[in-house]
């Protein structure tokens, strides 16, 4: 799929634009704080109807506005679809061909995007939470029965957390509503994380592949999901769901004393081995970038495979962060391949050679220069 036109209407510093896509490697140039990451963000907004910069859609309004606007048509093998979204102050719309979707988990997914930015690199370095919303944002878009079980899995997780501050002396009686939400939240749960499994697996294979490659076949890098479940119990959706109940039943006296829930997949990890070492740990910030890298390119695959259509890249400022051979091997596995959008404050080096025929914006005051 691609990106082919998008319109922005008082959308951070920008009042009103309308812009072209090429199918293949846009740059958006421009100094700092010109509106580069604004324009990658609001690609980003239109796919996921939320923003990875801030958790307020407020903050994507214009300062003088108090509504803001993201049009933009997709284009895939067989059709194209009009996407739009509306910000308002008090919440917003999305509309799929035209038509308002009730909920979002139906809009999420219509375009596939994969953003790669600095922090990215700290993927394994980084802490648990990075990772857990790294796969998350990932295969929410590719899966929205895994978007839906995350929705139900939160909400429920919030009233269990509530339940668990409010139980001081607790009854007997008390415990009965604890149990109730104790196994809806087992239920979705395991779902979510039988998924991750699932998804994580095919993952690592083609991380694997990308990362063998870059390591000029020296280095093999492979997945851990952490979590407190034994390796048999993860072998179902029922036997995971079996394990996270008897786990809340046998922690319950720590749960409710620390007034918190303490298992599930809000609170799993994921861990990156190089030659059977931890990369976080033992790996030197090389081997950690190329595996952050590998995991990056591996999900361009991933996408492909699970929704039939390659994602459109987004990178921002990340080539400056990357040495030569790693830019080499971004730029060669994308070009040609991916529908791409780099924001950049000069073109140089390796970019400069490796990039044949890009489509430029200029980018100056939240307006593109002609
Ligand atoms: N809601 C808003 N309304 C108006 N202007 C905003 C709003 N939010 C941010 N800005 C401004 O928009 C400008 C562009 O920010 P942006 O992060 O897109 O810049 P950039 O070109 O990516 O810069 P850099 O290269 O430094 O990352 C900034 O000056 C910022 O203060």
């Amino acid at each position: 799929m691609y990106l082919r036109d998008m319109s922005l209407r008082h959308f951070r510093n920008y009042e009103s634009v309308d812009m072209t896509f090429k199918n293949g490697i846009n740059i958006l140039l421009g100094k700092n704080a010109q509106g580069k990451t604004s324009l990658l963000e609001a690609i980003y907004v239109l796919a996921l109807a939320r923003s990875h910069r801030t958790s307020s859609d407020r903050d994507l309004i214009n300062w003088d506005a108090t509504a803001a606007q993201v049009l933009g048509c997709v284009q895939k093998q067989s059709t194209s679809v009009p996407l739009e979204l509306d910000l308002g102050k008090t919440g917003k719309r999305a509309k799929v061909n035209h038509l308002e979707q009730a909920k979002l988990s139906q809009y999420i997914g219509q375009l596939n995007v994969i953003l790669f930015a600095p922090e990215d690199l700290s993927l394994v370095k980084g802490s648990p939470q990075v990772r857990r919303r790294f796969i998350d944002m990932e295969f929410g878009q590719m899966n929205s029965r895994y978007l839906y079980n995350l929705s139900q899995y939160r909400t429920i997780l919030k009233q269990r957390n509530r339940y668990l501050k409010e139980l001081r002396n607790h009854k007997q009686s008390d415990l009965v509503l604890l149990d109730v939400l104790s196994d809806q939240l087992a239920a979705f749960g395991a779902e979510i994380i039988f998924e991750r499994l699932k998804l994580l697996k095919e993952l690592e294979h083609w991380a694997a592949a990308v990362h063998k490659e870059i390591s000029q076949g020296k280095e093999r890098l492979t997945f851990k999901y952490v979590n407190p479940l034994e390796p048999e119990q993860l072998a179902s959706t029922d036997s995971i769901y079996e394990g996270l109940k008897a786990l809340f039943e046998q922690k319950r006296e720590k749960e409710l004393f620390q007034r918190t829930t303490l298992f599930g997949p809000h609170r799993d990890d994921l861990q990156f081995f190089v030659n059977d070492k931890n990369v976080s740990t033992f790996g030197s910030q090389g081997q950690q970038r190329t595996a952050a890298l590998s995991v990056k390119l591996a999900e361009i695959n991933l996408m492909k495979e699970e929704t039939g259509e390659y994602p459109v890249l987004l990178l921002d400022d990340v080539l400056s962060e990357l040495d030569d051979s790693r830019q080499t091997h971004l730029l060669t596995a994308i070009q040609d391949k991916v529908q791409t959008f780099l924001t950049t404050t000069s073109l140089s080096g390796v970019a400069r050679q490796l990039i044949h025929d890009p489509k430029v914006f200029h980018i100056e005051n939240g307006k593109l220069l002609e």
